[in-house]
């Protein structure tokens, strides 16, 4: 039997902005009814252009946000952020990977402490077996025991993301959320990134929701596709099913990488239709 380790369920999110004592102010709406199930050892890939709602979706499941509406379960379970103290054991299980590999080191931590530090803030491990785990894990991800007590600014792109998915794994995730993994790396790094990416996932059994705008990167990890558009998911389905025979219009156009003259003129059709 399929094991489910992410479901979605009518997810709403809505911004509301400006206003205040006189005004109403205006209503966003990020995020307009997501559903989803992703299975054990499987990558959903999330397109669609700045501002679909991509992060905000991504900040919901990694139970950093809270939905206006709808229900987040992962493993079968409810998940209620709003809870005074989330069960710390429900937010391990959920790991997020950012596109930045410089923003998201501390500069001044070796990355020794920075793979060290979960284990110290989520369990009661031992120093010495902190040491064994995190050098087992830079090894894991194609880097050296010497790079223990190396700082950030020591290691090329390519590596900060490695130490970046390390520290991810190191409280045996079930999910990864990867936001933009490879988009600030050259292209020869980046097939080495997904190519690791794609060999963990096979050893961990682990499940990844990677969001991209980059659909020849969707197409080599992707084994499920949501394209999103303003705040909704138009397109759901296998990559094969959704790169061969691809059901909205905005999908056609993003796939057929026709100029942005081309987009703009969908995009005023289709608010036109829905208005
Ligand atoms: N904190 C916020 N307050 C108000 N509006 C917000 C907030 N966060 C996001 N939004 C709005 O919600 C919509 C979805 O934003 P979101 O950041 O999820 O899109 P995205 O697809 O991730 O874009 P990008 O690729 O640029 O990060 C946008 O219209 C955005 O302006």
């Amino acid at each position: 039997m399929s094991e489910i380790v992410l479901e979605t369920r009518g997810i709403t999110r809505d911004y509301h902005i400006g206003g205040g004592l006189f005004g109403a102010g205006r209503t966003i709406h990020a995020l307009k009814g997501i559903d989803l199930t992703l299975e054990k050892g499987k990558t959903l890939a999330i397109v669609g252009e700045s501002g679909c709602g991509k992060s905000t979706l991504a900040r919901i499941i990694t139970m950093i946000d809270a939905p206006t509406s709808g229900e987040l379960l992962i493993d079968g379970a409810k998940v209620d952020i709003t809870k005074k103290r989330l069960d710390s054991d429900m937010r391990r299980k959920v790991q997020i990977v950012f596109q930045n590999p410089y923003g998201s080191l501390n500069p001044r931590q070796r990355i020794g402490d920075v793979l060290m530090e979960p284990l110290i803030i989520n369990e009661n491990v031992p120093e010495a077996e902190r040491r064994e785990r995190a050098m087992a894990m830079l090894t894991k991800v194609g880097l050296q025991p010497e790079h223990f007590n190396r700082y950030p600014h020591m290691f090329s792109g390519g590596q900060r993301q490695r130490i970046a998915i390390a520290r991810a794994l190191m409280l045996n995730p079930r999910l990864l959320v990867l936001d933009e993994p490879v988009s600030a790396l050259d292209l020869s790094v980046q097939a080495q990134v997904l190519n690791l990416l794609a060999d963990l996932q096979d050893e961990f059994g682990l499940t990844f929701v990677f969001i991209s705008h980059d659909l020849s990167v969707v197409r080599y990890i992707a084994d499920e596709v949501m394209v999103m558009y303003y705040g909704e998911a138009v397109e759901y389905g296998t990559r094969d099913e959704v790169f061969q025979n691809p059901q909205h219009d905005y999908t056609k156009t993003l796939f057929a990488a026709t100029p942005r003259a081309d987009v703009e003129s969908i995009r005023k059709r289709l608010a036109a239709k829905a208005a």
